[in-house]
């Protein structure tokens, strides 16, 4: 399991295998499905099952204005690839030069010469080459051109609707992370940098995280329970996605109180999974009402991160 940031000088290992090329932002259940056909061209031709993926997406160099954030860091990508059974993962560094190849340039560098593929495994609606030029159509005439095997596979449906990374992430944005997490393979996760904040969390008795440096997207603002990732253990921890009006402050932070710890978290990293939207920020009349609220949010949190792991 492998992780690759260039195309350049692959090992042997990565060669002549099933090969599917996509952004995968967020890894829900369709990828998922799609990994297992994947897995099963891989097997069948007797080469390794790659991910051909793209960094930053190709949209965010010809279209910047119109890409929203992704859901998923590169990195965080490939250890659900890996945990989904792929053999690696090649994270390309987008470029226009690779942006301007036709479908059959395309086809002819990266399928054929970069990873000699013997399989090409894609979903219907796989667009590739320069604007977009090539479908699933061109891809299986130049498969059957070269002897590869080509397979689309369908969609996955999930209540009524295909799973897609922008349905993941409308849910996300929406403040639906219960749901996002149903259609993704894992609760929804950012990560980020602990800072300092105003130093009042600990003078109330809940000192806070601030996360910041976050480059993925954040879901609507709120009060959530989490599940917290650090150098020093995973906690469950009660997030405030927000304004702390209380105290007439208006900016939006990303602050989490972790429950059961003490130390200090400045300048370390932190990650945090989304479990479940608890409620509203709101302007509280007294410190000692926030307080209240807080216990209840923490209380609240405590069950939903038990049942989370049980
Ligand atoms: C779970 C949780 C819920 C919170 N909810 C609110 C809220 O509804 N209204 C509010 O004004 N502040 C809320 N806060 C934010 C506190 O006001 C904030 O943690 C405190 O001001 C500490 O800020 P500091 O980290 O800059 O010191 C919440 C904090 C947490 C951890
Ligand atoms: N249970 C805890 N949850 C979150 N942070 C904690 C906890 N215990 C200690 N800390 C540390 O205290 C800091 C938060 O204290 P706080 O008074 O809210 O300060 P700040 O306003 O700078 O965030 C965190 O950044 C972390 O280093």
């Amino acid at each position: 399991m492998q992780l690759f940031r260039t195309a350049r000088d692959l090992p042997e290992s990565l060669l002549h295998g099933a090969v599917t090329i996509g952004n995968f932002d967020g890894v829900h259940r369709g990828h998922a499905a799609l990994l297992e056909r994947l897995k099963a061209q891989a097997e069948r031709v007797g080469g390794p099952a790659i991910v051909f993926t793209f960094d930053p997406h190709p949209v965010r160099l010809l279209r910047p204005s119109e890409t929203p954030p992704p859901l998923t860091w590169t990195d965080r990508k490939a250890e659900l690839l890996f945990d989904l059974g792929v053999s690696a993962v090649i994270s390309y560094p987008t470029d226009l030069a690779l942006l301007s190849l036709t479908a059959g340039e395309f086809f002819e560098s990266i399928l054929r010469q970069t990873l000699a593929a013997r399989a090409v495994v894609e979903g219907p609606n796989f667009y590739f080459g320069k604007g977009r030029e090539g479908n699933v159509h061109t891809l299986a005439k130049l498969c059957e051109s070269a002897g590869m095997t080509f397979e689309v596979v369908e969609p996955t449906i999930e209540a009524g609707a295909i799973v897609s990374s922008s349905r993941v992430r409308q849910l996300i944005v929406d403040g639906n992370v219960g749901e996002a997490s149903q259609l993704l393979t894992r609760p929804y996760r950012i990560r980020g940098m602990v800072t300092h904040g105003a130093q009042r969390g600990s003078k109330i008795g809940f000192p806070t995280a601030n996360v910041d440096a976050i480059d993925t997207l954040l879901p609507k603002l709120g009060v959530y329970a989490a599940r917290a990732i650090t150098s020093q253990g995973t906690f469950a921890a009660a997030l405030n996605l927000g304004p702390n009006p209380t105290f007439g402050e208006h900016a939006t932070k990303v602050e989490a109180h972790l429950l059961g710890f003490s130390g200090s978290l400045y300048g370390q990293p932190i990650e945090l999974d989304f479990l479940a939207h608890l409620r509203d920020i709101r302007p509280f009349a007294s410190i000692d009402a926030l307080k209240q609220q807080l216990a209840l949010d923490v209380a609240a949190t405590q069950a939903i991160v038990a049942r989370h792991s049980s």
